[in-house]
C-alpha cells in the first residue's frame, strides 16, 4: 500500500523547473531513496511532500492527506529533517527535545533517542556550541521525536564521521523495522545501497530511473555508482 502518491508534480522557481513532471509512489514500510546531482530537485521534491512548498502543478497524497490543505495533521504524522534546519543558538539540546516532544500527543522517549544518537552527554549544551555533526544528529532526533509514520530525511549523514554514520544507519534501520516509512535524500552511494529498498534517480527535475539498488546496478552492468554516473552524466541528458 502506498503512503506517498505523487502524480505529475511540477515546481518552478522563476525560470528554473526544479521539479518537472515527477510521478512516483512510496510504499508503507520501505526506505525509499532519492539520489541526484546537486540541483536535481531532490530537496524541492521532499519539501513539496512535507507541505513546505506549494507545487505549481500535479497532486501529492501523503497518508491520504493533501500537504497543501492538511498541514497540521501532516506535521503530526510526518517527521522532517531538512538540510538547513537551524535552531536558536542558546537553546539547549534537552530543551529542544522537550519543546518538540510537547507538540505531539504521544512522543518518543527523548532520553533514549539522544542516547541512540550519541547525544546523551550533550543535554545541557547550547545548539551553537554543538559540532556540525552533533547539530545534524539533533535534527534527526527532532524529526523522530513525534513517532512519525513517515520520516523524511534530507542528507541524513552529511557531516558525520564514519562511526556516527553507521550508528545513524542502525537507528534508521531500527525505525523502519518498527514500521516507519523512510524517505531518504542522499549523495552517498554506499548509504543508498545499504539502506534503501528502492531508489529514484532524479536528474534535472525528472525521475530518470526507479528500481532497487541491485536492479539499478545490474542495468549499468556495474555498481550503483556506475548506474548513477551513467544516468545523470552530461551525455545521458536530453
Ligand atoms: N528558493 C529557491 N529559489 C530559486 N531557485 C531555487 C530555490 N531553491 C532551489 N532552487 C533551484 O532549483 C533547482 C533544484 O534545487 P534543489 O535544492 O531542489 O536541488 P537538490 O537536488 O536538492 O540539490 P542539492 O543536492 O545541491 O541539495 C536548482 O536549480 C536550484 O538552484
Amino acid at each position: 500500500m502506498s503512503v506517498i502518491d505523487i502524480e505529475n508534480l511540477h515546481k518552478r522557481y522563476g525560470g528554473t523547473a526544479a521539479v518537472a513532471d515527477v510521478s512516483l509512489q512510496v510504499e508503507r514500510g520501505e526506505i525509499f531513496g532519492i539520489i541526484g546531482r546537486n540541483g536535481a530537485g531532490k530537496t524541492t521534491l521532499v519539501e513539496c511532500v512535507a507541505g513546505l512548498r506549494r507545487p505549481d502543478g500535479g497532486t501529492i497524497g501523503v497518508l491520504g492527506l493533501d500537504p497543501g490543505r492538511d498541514g497540521a495533521e501532516l506535521r503530526r504524522r510526518v517527521g522532517v529533517q531538512l538540510q538547513q534546519s537551524a535552531l536558536p543558538d542558546r537553546l539547549r539540546v534537552g530543551e529542544a527535545v522537550e519543546l518538540y516532544a510537547s507538540f505531539y500527543p504521544d512522543p518518543a522517549d527523548g532520553d533514549r533517542l539522544l542516547a541512540d544518537l550519541g547525544l546523551a552527554d550533550r543535554r545541557r549544551t547550547a545548539y551553537a556550541k554543538l559540532s556540525g555533526g552533533q547539530q545534524q544528529r539533533l535534527s534527526i532526533a527532532l524529526a523522530l521525536i513525534g513517532r512519525p509514520e513517515i520520516a523524511i530525511l534530507d542528507e541524513l549523514t552529511t557531516g558525520l564521521d564514519p562511526h556516527a554514520r553507521r550508528d545513524t544507519w542502525r537507528l534508521i534501520q531500527g525505525i523502519r523495522d518498527r514500521g516507519v516509512t523512510v524517505v531518504l535524500v542522499t549523495h552517498f552511494m554506499d548509504e543508498a545501497e545499504r539502506l534503501c529498498d528502492r531508489i529514484a534517480v532524479l536528474d534535472a527535475g525528472r525521475v530518470v530511473a526507479l528500481d532497487t539498488p541491485a536492479g539499478l546496478a545490474a542495468r549499468a552492468g556495474g555498481t550503483l555508482e556506475d548506474a548513477f554516473v551513467a544516468l545523470t552524466g552530461r551525455e545521458a541528458r536530453p
